[in-house]
């Protein structure tokens, strides 16, 4: 087993006993329908995620976030919407016995039938950037998580990413890269040919996420690996602080950075990539 992986932290705690299947079910379109269901149906409308014949690999690290997608997938097939088939995808990056451990339980107890492979990520990532090993693995989880969903004849690939994950993104690109790049809800995968990636949990906020997790009893997997267990080498853990403090003087700072991507004024922009080109304003400035 690789230095990498821990033994998990445990920041989200239940607040009671895991709930039954039922219960748990049901308060996705009862407590949550407003917070969770309805935000997770509006992004499938607004952006289209899901089209007749696709075959979705859902996948699952067994972290609060995508269990609740798998949940919410099989709900949008209960309640009427069946134009779609899934496959419920875990890579294995070489997590410690408990974590994986978990990670089953938690399926059989939510009725995730999951596909498990193992990639041993974490001892390349490990070996290849030892100082900085959360790109690296990042990167390559993406390739083996596309490579699996084309293997079980998918189309689509849908990842637990929420609104806070966006915004975070957002800010990181501009705090540290110096450019305007958010998060998409949807897109093309350059490698694997005709592969979409999408992320329906684009409206979720990762609160309602935490809430609907501790009420009903579940211990998700909190970080599989000593780099996120011990907060470091991770820039996005200080941002999520960041915006979080900006909301005691600022209101609804979340909902504007949020909105500063869908409202660009390209009037007022000094320069921006396309395509792998760049473009300056003056290249257009003294056309009528
Ligand atoms: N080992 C894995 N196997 C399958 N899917 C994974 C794995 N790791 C990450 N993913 C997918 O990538 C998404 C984003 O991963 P990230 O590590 O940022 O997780 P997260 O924000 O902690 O979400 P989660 O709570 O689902 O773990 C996850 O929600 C999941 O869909």
């Amino acid at each position: 087993m690789s230095d990498i992986a821990g033994k998990g932290c445990e920041s989200l705690i239940p607040l009671g006993d895991r709930k039954s299947l039922e219960e748990i079910e049901r308060s996705i379109i009862t407590k949550y329908r407003k917070d969770i269901w309805s935000k997770f149906i509006k992004a499938i409308k607004e952006f289209n995620l899901i089209e007749d014949g696709d075959k979705i690999g859902i996948a699952i690290s067994g972290g609060k976030d995508s269990l609740l997608l798998a949940k919410l997938f099989q709900e949008l097939k209960k309640h009427g919407k069946d134009n779609f088939e899934v496959e419920y995808i875990a890579m294995d990056p070489g997590y410690h016995e408990s974590i994986k451990g978990l990670l089953l339980d938690n399926c059989n107890h939510l009725n995730i039938p999951i596909h498990v492979f193992e990639s041993g990520i974490f001892k390349i990532a490990e070996k290849m950037a030892k100082d900085y090993p959360c790109f690296m693995c990042a990167k390559m989880r993406r390739g083996a998580l596309y490579k699996k969903a084309q293997e079980l004849g998918c189309n689509k690939l849908a990842l637990g990413h929420h609104f806070n994950d966006v915004i975070e993104t957002t800010m990181l690109n501009l705090l540290y890269t110096g450019n305007f790049k958010t998060m998409l809800p949807k897109l093309k995968a350059t490698n694997f040919e005709k592969m979409e990636l999408i992320r329906p949990l684009y409206y979720v906020e990762e609160q309602m996420i935490i809430d609907y997790t501790e009420t009903n009893g579940i211990w998700p997997l909190n970080c599989a690996c000593m780099v996120a267990a011990k907060k470091i080498g991770s820039k996005r853990h200080e941002v999520k602080e960041l915006i979080n403090n900006l909301k005691n003087n600022f209101e609804n700072i979340d909902k504007s950075i949020f909105k500063a991507a869908q409202n660009v004024n390209m009037d007022c922009i000094l320069g921006w990539q396309k395509d792998g080109e760049q473009y300056s304003y003056l290249d257009f400035y003294n056309i009528e």
